[in-house]
Order: structure tokens, then C-alpha cells, then sequence
């Protein structure tokens, strides 16, 4: 499923109508009638009356669980399936409150409105702005509900009391909305917001920015955001994510392969997207006739004396992943103190003049080591030291082998110089960044609520510039390609915020790089995995707050 920006939408509907033809008029019909079905069958299905379902809604954006509306039920001979507008035969004292904005979004509340007259729904319009203000479509669709005698209130004119409503469907702001709400928009939003009254939004939740997920003062917390063609940015970024509820997608007859032509390619990350857009194949991972060898060798070089267990997650964390081999290279002195702890697990000294400290232990030394390996990831657990940008850089320029830099390694990246190190030319094999929010700011030189406004935003402009993969880690993870793709995951939950985590991800992905994956489809479908372990590893335990990143390996 793409993910598209508000211009991006707006380029994809204007190709639509103007160089495919089909009406502005049909996609909105489509738009009203796919927002009055979803609150049909919430009235239905009694969801009205249940309170926050935050945690079924990214289900259904996954595609796991997707409404399919009116025909859930398979079909058997005989069947007579009615449309959902004709099935509600006892649609009660049901009053549902739209909120109409002046724009197209209110047009889409107008072609529910009908729809849910239709339905047997009461309904009353709310106008933020005097009718009249209305242009094109939406006007069409004031006219219409106005024939057909659909109460309706104005901001400021008449006194608007949701207390006796159902529900409310807002449709106020959708994509052409700019920064904070403001004078009757906001008024209506806070006294939505206010009612306790579930709030079913048109597209995005008004008062989110749809580019970035940030939610403006006020923002509309929605029970179910029915978003139009696309899934806007906004609305699988937190706190934008938090604010839209449960997410339905609908199609208006907007193709969606039109969206990478205009604009750059967002895809929500699936098992689907990881099989057909990634090409991830786990059926040949393993070779029926293959031997340790075949699935590639890890090189870790990471861990100090503080930080060792960081080393030991990662490096469990890739043989887990499936390579072959794995050794772990660290400064000679600390050698005896983790023989043993992994015992499917290679060390090899480098030679520390008896300090145990890195900046003793030459990159030439890890270097050497990494010509008899296939992947090099290095940063879990090694600490800042003396002389260390010089120390990674050599490693970018000296070494063919993919390399996954995380952690301290990403600090040390960052002190490369304000145009960040593609000033150390570009690498002959992959390169994989895995910052969290913090290091990214440390990269990009700004702050992490700046990172965090605009996530995909400064992924994709960072993996572009510097010609790498990046994954900037957080909820939602990102992954970005040098080529400008990227990939939003699915899997994983907040208990996964717990020491250790990342380095099992650099071990993960290390370890699939070693099995023959590229960049993208191992960064991707490490984080996916990631993800899915820690799922698997909270349900073992039965509380998410429970769980280390111990856990995460051994549910791998
Ligand atoms: N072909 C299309 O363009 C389609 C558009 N659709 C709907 O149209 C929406 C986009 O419509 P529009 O581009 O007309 O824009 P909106 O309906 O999102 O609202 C724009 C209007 O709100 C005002 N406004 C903007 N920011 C404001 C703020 N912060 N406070 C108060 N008022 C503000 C602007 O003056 C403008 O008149 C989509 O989200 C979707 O719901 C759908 O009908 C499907 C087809
Ligand atoms: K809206």
C-alpha cells in the first residue's frame, strides 16, 4: 500500500480526472458513500457504544483484518446481498452530527450526509463556514442536501449541542488544511473533542498535518479515520497515528500505481510489499544441499568493557537471522572475560597492547579480519575512543564488504563533517545506518523532536544524499533506500523500547546481508522480523514491559 504526501494526493487526482476522466464528481460520491458505510456498520456492529480500539486499528491498515464491508460474509447460492443502506432496518434513534468545512472534505461529509439519510440515520449538517462559501463539488453537494431537507446549523449563527448525538463525522479539514486550525474550525473541533461522542473523520483527523503526522492545537481524536485512495503520511506517524484511531482505507477509483509517478515512493511494509515490491524470498534462504558456509559469515566488530552484552546480542541476534557463521571481533584484553557466554560464537582478539580498549585495536587489524567474512557491522557497545572517526572511516574506505553501522559507529559518523560522509567517497558495497531518533538528530545536526516531526521526510532526503540504506528506528520504523524508496514497518510494540533491542536488529540484519540479501530487502525485512520477534516474545511473556532484548533473539 503506497503512502503519499497532500501534494502528492492532489497530483494523483488531478491525473485521475483530467487525464483519465473520470469526474471529480464520482471519486467525491465515492469518497461520502465509503465514510457513510463505516459509520453503517458501526452503528451495526455496536461500535458506537465501544471505546477506544486503538490497538485493532493497524491491523486493518495492514490489511490483515481490512473491512470489506457489507459482504464479510461469504456468499452462498440463493443470497440476496443488499447495500448497506437498505439492510439497517432498525437504524433506532441513531443522530449522527457532521461537521462540514468549506473545502472538498465537506463535500465528502455532504455525499455521507445523503447516505446516511438514505440509511434511516438522522442526520444534522454543521457548516464552519456560511454555506455559500462553498465552491464547485462541494456546493453541488450543499444543493443537494438541501432538496432533500437535511437539517442543517452554522458556527456562530446557531447554538450546536452534540450532547443528544451518536456520533460525529468530521469533515471539516482534509488534505488542503494549512497549520493550526483556526476560528470556527477549531471551536468545532474542541467541542467534538469535548463531547465524548465517537468521531468518525473524513480522510485525516482535522488539525493534523497529513505530511508529518504532527497534530496542531486542536486536533480531532478520532474513533475511526475512513481515509480516502491513499494513506496519507500523516496518519501512520505518531502522534499524528495516535489522533486518526482506527484506520480504514477506501478506494474512490483512484488508481493507486499512479502515486509513485508523482511523487517519491512511501509503502506501508507488509509480508505482501516484503514478498512482490521487495522481491524476499524465505523459501530459498536455505539451500537443501548447503553447509555453514552457504549462509555467509558475520564479522561483528563491537562491545567494550562496559557494553559487552551488546556485542553478544548482536552477534546472537545474527546466527539467529540464519548466517552461517559469525565472529566477533574485540580488543584482545577483553577476550577472556566473554569466552564461553556464546558458545556457537567466534571471537578473534584484535590486538589491544593489553588496554581492552578500541583505540588501541587498529581498524587495519578489523579490516584484515574482514576479508575472510561477508558482511561487517560494527558500533553495538563500543563506546566512543580516541581518534574514532578516523578509525570508522577507514573502514568505509578500505572495506568491499557490506557494513551496517550502528550506535557509537553513528556518532562517530557524525563528526565526518557538516556534508556527512559521502565526502569519504562512495563505498564499492552496501552501507546500512540504523540510527535511532538521537543519532539521526546527531547526523542531520538538529534536534530529535525535529527528526521526529517529519521521520520519512528526513530518512529518504538523508538515504538519497548519502547513497545509503538507512532505518531510523522508533515506532514505525523507517527504511530508506538510496534510490529514494521507503518503507514503513507494521510489526513490533513499545515494550521493544528496552536496552539491547537495537543491537539485535544490527545482528538480524548483518546476519540476512551474509545470507545474500541485498540492502534493502535486509534492512527491511530485519526490521520486519524485529518486529514480528518481539510480538512473539510479549505474548510469551504476557506483558510487553516484561521483555529484554534477550527475549527478541530467542523469539526469533
Ligand atoms: N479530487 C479531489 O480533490 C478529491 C478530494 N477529496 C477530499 O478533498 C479533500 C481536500 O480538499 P481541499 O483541497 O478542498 O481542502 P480541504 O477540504 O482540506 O480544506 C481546505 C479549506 O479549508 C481552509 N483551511 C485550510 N487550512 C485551514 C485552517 N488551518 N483553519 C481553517 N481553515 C483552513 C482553506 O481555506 C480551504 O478552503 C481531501 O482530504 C478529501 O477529503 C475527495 O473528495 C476525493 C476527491
Ligand atoms: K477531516
Amino acid at each position: 500500500m503506497f503512502i503519499v504526501t497532500a501534494e502528492q494526493m492532489r497530483a494523483v487526482d488531478e491525473h485521475t480526472i483530467q487525464k483519465l476522466g473520470i469526474p471529480a464528481a464520482s471519486l467525491m460520491e465515492n469518497a461520502g458513500r465509503a465514510i457513510a458505510e463505516e459509520v453503517i456498520r458501526m452503528c451495526r456492529e455496536g461500535d458506537v457504544d465501544r471505546r477506544s480500539e486503538q490497538h485493532a486499528c493497524w491491523n486493518d491498515v495492514n490489511g490483515k483484518r481490512a473491512h470489506t464491508g457489507p459482504g464479510d460474509r461469504p456468499a452462498h447460492g440463493g443470497d440476496i446481498i443488499a447495500d448497506p443502506a437498505l439492510v439497517m432496518e432498525q437504524p433506532g434513534d441513531q443522530q449522527w452530527y457532521m461537521l462540514i468545512g468549506k473545502g472538498n472534505n465537506g463535500g465528502d461529509g455532504l455525499v455521507a450526509a445523503r447516505h446516511l439519510v438514505e440509511a434511516g440515520l438522522g442526520v444534522t449538517l454543521v457548516y464552519a463556514d456560511a454555506p455559500d462559501a462553498l465552491r464547485g463539488e462541494a456546493a453541488v453537494q450543499r444543493d443537494a442536501a438541501a432538496q432533500i431537507g437535511i437539517p442543517a446549523l452554522v458556527h456562530g449563527r446557531e447554538a450546536v449541542d452534540f450532547s443528544r448525538c451518536t456520533g460525529i463525522v468530521d469533515a471539516l479539514l482534509g488534505t488542503g488544511s494549512r497549520g493550526a486550525p483556526r476560528g470556527a474550525y477549531a471551536a468545532l473541533i474542541e467541542a467534538a473533542n469535548d463531547s465524548g461522542k465517537p468521531v468518525v473523520s473524513a480522510d485525516v483527523p482535522s488539525g493534523l498535518n497529513a505530511d508529518t503526522g504532527e497534530v496542531y492545537e486542536p486536533c480531532i481524536q478520532a474513533r475511526v479515520t475512513v481515509c480516502l485512495a491513499l494513506l496519507k503520511r500523516g496518519l501512520v506517524q505518531y502522534p499524528g497515528a495516535s489522533a486518526a484511531g482506527r484506520i480504514v482505507v477506501r478506494s474512490i477509483g483512484i488508481p493507486a500505481r499512479l502515486a509513485p509517478e508523482h511523487g517519491p515512493s512511501v509503502r506501508l511494509l507488509t509480508e505482501e510489499v516484503l514478498r512482490s515490491a521487495l522481491r524476499v524470498d524465505t523459501g530459498r534462504l536455505r539451500a537443501p544441499d548447503g553447509h555453514k558456509g552457504t549462509y555467509g559469515h558475520v564479522l561483528l566488530a563491537a562491545g567494550s568493557l562496559p557494553m559487552s552484552g551488546a556485542g553478544l546480542l548482536s552477534a546472537k541476534a545474527a546466527l539467529r537471522a540464519g548466517c552461517g557463521l559469525a565472529t566477533w571481533a574485540l580488543p584482545a584484553a577483553l577476550l577472556p572475560h566473554v569466552i564461553g557466554t556464546v558458545p556457537e560464537l567466534m571471537l578473534a582478539a584484535a590486538a589491544d597492547g593489553d588496554s581492552g580498549e578500541w583505540n588501541a585495536a587498529s581498524a587495519d587489524a578489523v579490516l584484515r579480519l574482514a576479508e575472510s567474512r561477508d558482511v561487517l557491522a560494527t558500533g553495538p557497545g563500543l563506546g566512543r575512543f580516541k581518534g574514532d572517526t578516523d578509525w570508522l572511516r577507514r573502514l568505509w574506505q578500505h572495506s568491499d564488504r557490506p557494513l551496517v553501522i550502528d550506535a557509537d559507529a553513528l556518532n562517530m559518523l557524525a563528526d565526518a563533517g557538516p556534508t556527512g560522509p559521502r565526502d569519504w567517497g562512495k563505498r564499492s558495497a552496501a552501507t546500512i545506518l540504523t540510527p535511532h531518533p538521537g543519532e539521526m538528530g546527531r547526523l542531520l545536526g538538529m534536534s530529535t523532536p525535529e527528526v521526529q516531526r517529519d521521520r520519512i521526510g528526513h530518512a529518504a532526503r538523508y538515504a538519497r544524499e548519502q547513497g545509503v540504506t538507512l532505518v531510523l528506528k522508533g515506532a514505525r520504523t523507517v527504511i530508506a533506500t538510496p534510490s529514494g524508496e521507503a518503507y514503513i514497518n507494521t510489526t513490533g510494540h513499545a515494550g521493544m523500547a528496552t536496552g539491547g533491542a537495537g543491537d539485535v536488529l544490527t545482528g538480524i540484519i548483518a546476519g540476512l546481508l551474509a545470507q545474500g540479501l541485498n540492502a534493502e530487502q535486509a534492512a527491511a525485512f530485519g526490521v520486519f522480523l524485529h518486529g514480528q520477534a518481539g510480538e512473539r516474545a510479549a505474548l510469551l511473556r504476557g506483558d510487553p514491559a516484561s521483555l529484554l532484548a534477550g527475549d527478541i533473539v530467542d523469539a526469533l
